[in-house]
């Protein structure tokens, strides 16, 4: 990759890799090398190594959608992902995972997450209900604290109640909510043992990790211990309310589905998978177990960090705020005030899909991905870009091994896809055809073109359950709430955050996940 441009390498021993974990605000450098070198530059990997940074919609759309499996994981992640979820669908590659896909996506399906509607409703209400008992009007409420509450519990309710919203004591979740409690920025240290760990021979890899054991191992292992021990205590229990078909017998805590035939929710999918006499659809118990770490590590906390963004936004750009509870009340009215609303009133609110999309595209929680090509190959770009020597590049070779950076964030403010204002809250842009963004659609990402939930045979399979989920809740809270910035405003910085991009007041770093914000009650809900 020599011949492609690149910011200048001060340190052989760590490349860019340290300067990049240990950014003050998330993208800051990124994006100012990708405005510098255009959408494709080459960064350094720790020792000497080459990276390939890509945020080009063409060569993204080649490498994770053409591609296939063609681009693995890297497997120094993988054997993180290992770590910190188990043998679940994020850990899979090639065969695997397509074994592991077969079986969860039903659980996935558009018809089987309407079902969910009810849930994501009751537990956005009990939100509601909550600020209502524990906060006067015109209060400020820390809404970062309150929305994972909301999230987890949507999760919990395949029986695991963890019961945040009602302040119950949960292992499960203690261990959820500190396992990166030790590992914000990675030290120079730390960047070169991962780096080591990702040249070495697995062998050895695993001799070390079993002799060297850090404080983040012990959290790590805290919580896929209790994730999958609470996995195995309901699926056993479930197991045995199995009918002939393999079909769960309902349950109590499943009321919001009960005379829903031929269910498909997580859990039966899960036993199903256990139980299936097809090798190509059959899960092992652990990987059985793993799904359920795999999916509560993976959903909660990155589809309330998304909410907390839209709503911050929301808060500093009052008239779309207006806007959209405009469009939520004139939906209400036309369907009556008692008749609770669908998945079709939602998919029918144009403004609540813009602000969503709009909220995903500025504010991603995962900011990048990494993959490594397993074959010699040319990746085409959409933008050609200029070499070291001066020459105009539309194709970039790459060969076997060579390391590769998926700009998410970076691709969802490329001005080459959105246009010159790419890099400002502007939801109409989804709604005006004539706009730049509408007009350069690059048939990428699975949600409004998109990155923010992973492109192709990898994307994201929550993507609809996180969509669905956030519609629910923001109509609900629309509905009761407005929201306003604190007097004096508020100075956001965009601090990574276990694996997501966390807000965070400026100079109070050490108080973590903040957004403290107005909320006013609406009359209509008191009556
Ligand atoms: C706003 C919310 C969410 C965002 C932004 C998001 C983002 C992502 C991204 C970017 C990936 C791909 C990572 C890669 O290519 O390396 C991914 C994968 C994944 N997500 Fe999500 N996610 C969200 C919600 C959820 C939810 C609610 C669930 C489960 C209930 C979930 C489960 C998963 C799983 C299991 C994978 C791995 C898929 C695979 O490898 O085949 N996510 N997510």
């Amino acid at each position: 990759l020599k011949y492609i441009q690149g910011p200048p390498v001060l340190s052989w021993l760590l490349g860019h890799e340290y300067e990049l974990a240990n950014q003050a605000e998330v993208g800051d450098l990124e994006f100012k090398w990708f405005r510098d070198y255009g959408t494709v530059f080459r960064s350094a990997g720790c020792c000497g190594e080459d990276i390939l940074m890509v945020s080009d919609a063409e060569a993204l759309h080649h490498i994770l959608n053409t591609g296939g499996y063609r681009y693995p994981k890297t497997k120094d992640a993988v054997r993180f992902i290992r770590q910190i979820s188990g043998r679940g669908l994020t850990w899979a590659q090639g065969v695997v995972h397509q074994r592991h896909k077969k079986a969860l996506s039903p659980a996935f399906s558009e018809s089987q997450l309407r079902l969910l509607l009810p849930l994501f409703q009751m537990y956005s209400e009990k939100l509601a209900l909550r600020w209502r008992e524990r906060f006067a009007d015109n209060q400020i409420i820390d809404i970062s604290h309150w929305l994972p509450k909301v999230t987890l519990d949507v999760l919990g309710s395949f029986d695991f109640q963890f019961g945040s919203l009602d302040d119950k004591a949960s292992d499960l979740r203690v261990a959820l909510q500190t396992m990166f409690a030790s590992s914000q920025r990675p030290s120079k240290f730390t960047t070169l043992l991962r780096a080591w760990k990702r040249a070495l021979p697995d062998s050895i890899v695993e001799w070390f990790e079993a002799v060297y054991v850090t404080e983040e191992d012990i959290r790590f292992k805290a919580y896929v211990d209790a994730a999958k021990g609470a996995a195995r205590d309901l699926l056993d229990k479930n197991t045995s309310n199995l009918s002939a078909n393999g079909e769960k017998i309902t349950q109590e805590s499943h009321d919001y589905l009960k005379g829903v035939e031929g269910k498909k929710d997580m859990l039966n999918m899960l036993l199903r998978s256990k139980a299936a006499e097809d090798p190509k659809k059959r899960l092992d118990d652990d990987e059985v177990l793993s799904q359920v770490s795999t999916m509560i590590f993976a959903g909660f906390e990155i589809t309330a960090c998304t909410l907390t963004w839209i709503i911050y936004e929301l808060s500093r750009n009052l008239e779309d705020q207006q806007m959209l509870r405009a469009e939520i009340d004139a939906v209400r009215e036309k369907r009556g005030d008692d008749a609770g609303l669908t998945s079709n009133d939602y998919d029918s609110m144009p403004f609540l899909n813009a602000c969503i999309k709009e909220g995903l595209r500025l504010h991603p929680g995962v900011q990048f991905t990494t993959r490594k090509a397993d074959l010699d190959d040319v990746v085409p770009l959409s933008q050609p870009v200029v070499s070291t020597s001066g020459e105009v590049m539309k194709k970039i070779p790459v060969m076997k091994g060579q390391r590769v950076h998926i700009a998410i964030a970076a691709y969802n403010r490329s001005p080459s896809v959105w246009g010159p204002d790419a890099d400002q809250w502007k939801p109409s842009r989804y709604l005006d055809s004539a706009s730049e963004s509408k007009k350069q659609q690059s048939m990428i990402g699975v949600f409004g073109n998109v990155m923010s939930f992973g492109s192709g045979v990898r994307a994201c399979i929550g993507w609809r359950f996180a969509v669905i989920e956030m519609q629910a809740i923001l109509v609900c809270l629309l509905t009761q709430f407005e929201f306003q910035l604190p007097p004096g405003g508020l100075d956001i910085q965009t601090v990574p955050l276990r694996s997501m991009n966390a807000p965070m007041l400026r100079g109070k770093l050490d108080q973590g996940l903040q957004m403290p914000l107005v909320v006013k009650r609406r009359g209509r809900a008191d009556a």
